[in-house]
């Protein structure tokens, strides 16, 4: 944009109505600030080590006050070069919301511009993001209240920071500094949703030096901007795609060409922002870009994915995305609109393969339908787009799979526990116990053998001692273990007769087909291939 240096505002809102309250509350701690006034939170810490730190307990008494937290927010952000002026900038958007809109509200000539930290120089002064305090309340003209939330964020490019502190900075803030890395981020995002991933995109190019060429303010903005993202033949490709994708990215895009403020602005170090030694062109377009960013009718509720999103949709997205920042690798630019982990619990939810109301399933149907809805479930997750890469998604992916084996493991027993004969086993093997030493006692006892009799009589009473334990503990819940150890000797005991059943009928088959070689037997098994010759004989 030639010698124009520009940052980009990102502005989340519209609709009309006036300021009305502001939302006063108890957002820090009395050690913190005594005085209780509003200041800049630092929400985002960059560290030394360029790891990133969300000031969650911050964040929430800011996002989570009675007033805010279910009020759709409006987020409000700079972002750009580090030194151009944003902090700056946001000062004067406070004194119209502190102002609530009106006439006056770029206050007294004399009064030194306060609010974010701003200053002079060329060391960066902000760093990470930062969030004012205080949440503005904003009357919207169908009824609604929203809550309006300014944030200042660390400028891209700094000698200190690297490329990635500022690609995540700048996606944490879901601004743009670098139009090529922003529209990636929309162009997939795009592929997802199919709509407009972000909403106003307001390019704010400061120090314009060519008023007649375009003229200042919003009208010479839009034609300067109409000549910069025309796409022309002979531009290179990744010029035609970065101008494609701006167009296809975002539900508005406008510009504002501001003049310069005056060398007292630019180069006195003592100058600390009063009105009266700034130049009164400046002065006149502020008055114009505030109250046109800024006034209720131009305000966005925040979407995400085409929905509204309230204070507390908002920290629940602050808290999913440094999750995926606080990685190892530098996030790929891709989908920033679904993070893995909701992508876990949605897959998840796909996976329910015998509820509490489904009767009994029989094992080989219960594993093949897991098979079945575990594939189903990982497609879900493979088709749905994540940030962070393919290494990244894959630590989810080994997470779903094993929440679904684990749930698996879970509904067999939990089936196993919907079998009538498997849940009446241990009563019905104790009843068979006490009722064969009832009988054995009875003919030992008839035939004079005592001894035995009473051994019987014995292990009569003992089962039905341990009948009635098992059936108390079945009815109270209590001594548990106990009860499984009951469980597990009925539940053998009653296999052991299954397969002596079984032996029993399988011999008892085997002399069938010996003795009776019809047709019933012919048709049977392990007999088949010798029935034909015996036929023909
Ligand atoms: N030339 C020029 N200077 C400006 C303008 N707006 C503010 N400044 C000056 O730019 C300097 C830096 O202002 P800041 O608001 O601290 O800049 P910043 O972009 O927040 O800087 P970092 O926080 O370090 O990223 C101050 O001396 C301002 O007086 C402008 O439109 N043009
Ligand atoms: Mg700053």
């Amino acid at each position: 944009m030639g010698c124009a240096t520009f940052f980009n505002l990102y502005l989340t809102c519209h609709v009309t109505g006036s300021f009305t309250d502001k939302a006063t509350y108890d957002w820090s701690s009395e050690e913190e600030e005594p005085d209780g006034r509003a200041r800049p939170i630092q929400v985002l810490v960059v560290k030394d080590d360029h790891t990133f730190e969300l000031d969650e307990v911050a964040l929430s008494r800011i996002l989570l006050a009675e007033e805010v937290h279910n009020r759709e927010v409006v987020a409000i952000s700079v972002a750009g070069a580090f030194r151009k002026g944003k902090s700056f900038l946001m000062d004067f958007m406070l004194r119209y919301m502190y102002s609530q809109a009106s006439e006056e509200w770029l206050g007294e000539a004399e009064a030194p511009l306060i609010g974010f930290s701003w200053r002079g120089g060329s060391e960066r002064e902000t760093t990470g993001i930062q969030i004012w305090s205080e949440v503005f309340l904003v009357d919207k003209p169908d009824g609604r209240k929203v809550a309006v939330l300014l944030m200042d964020t660390q400028g891209t490019f700094d000698s200190q920071s690297t490329l990635r502190d500022s690609a995540t900075v700048f996606a944490l803030s879901t601004m743009i500094s670098s139009m090529q890395l922003f529209t990636e981020y929309g162009r997939l995002a795009m592929e997802e949703t199919f709509l407009k991933p972000f909403q106003s995109m307001i390019f704010l190019v400061r120090d314009w030096s060519f008023p007649y060429e375009f003229g200042y303010g919003q009208e010479g903005g839009m034609k300067f901007l109409e000549k910069r993202l025309k796409i022309s033949e002979n531009q290179h490709e990744e010029l035609q795609n970065v101008r494609k994708h701006i167009h296809s990215c975002f539900t508005n895009i406008s510009c504002f060409l501001m003049p310069h403020p005056g060398l007292k602005v630019a180069t006195n170090p003592n100058f600390d922002g009063r009105l009266k030694e700034i130049d009164r062109e400046f002065i006149n377009n502020l008055q114009i870009l505030v109250p046109w960013l800024l006034s209720p009718k131009n305000l966005d509720v925040k979407e995400i994915n085409g929905s509204n999103i309230t204070c507390r949709g908002l920290l629940e997205y602050f808290k999913a995305y440094i999750k995926i920042y606080q990685g190892e690798e530098l996030p790929h630019p891709k989908s920033m609109l679904q993070v893995p982990m909701s992508c876990v619990v949605s897959s998840f939810h796909h996976y329910n393969v015998c509820g509490g109301d489904r009767p009994f399933l029989a094992p080989a149907e219960l594993q093949a339908r897991h098979s079945d809805i575990r594939e189903e479930a990982l497609q879900v997750f493979r088709g749905v787009k994540k940030m962070g890469g393919e290494e990244f998604s894959r630590r989810y992916l080994l997470q779903l799979e094993g929440e679904v084996d684990e749930v698996f493991n879970q509904y067999i027993k939990h089936n196993d526990s919907k079998n009538i004969f498997h849940a009446a086993r241990t009563p019905a093997t104790l009843f068979v116990v006490i009722f064969i030493m009832y009988v054995a006692a009875g003919i030992t006892g008839f035939v004079g053998v005592d001894i035995i009799a009473s051994v019987c009589n014995m292990i009569l009473g003992l089962t039905l001692i341990t009948l009635c334990t098992w059936a108390y503990i079945r009815y109270s819940g209590e001594y548990r273990e106990l009860g499984q150890v009951i469980d597990q000797v009925a539940g053998a005991l009653w296999d052991q007769a299954l397969y002596k059943l079984y032996n029993a009928a399988a011999n008892h088959g085997h002399l069938y087909h010996h003795a009776f070689s019809g047709p019933q037997a012919r048709e049977e098994g392990a007999e088949a291939p010798e029935k034909p010759t015996r036929m023909r004989n």
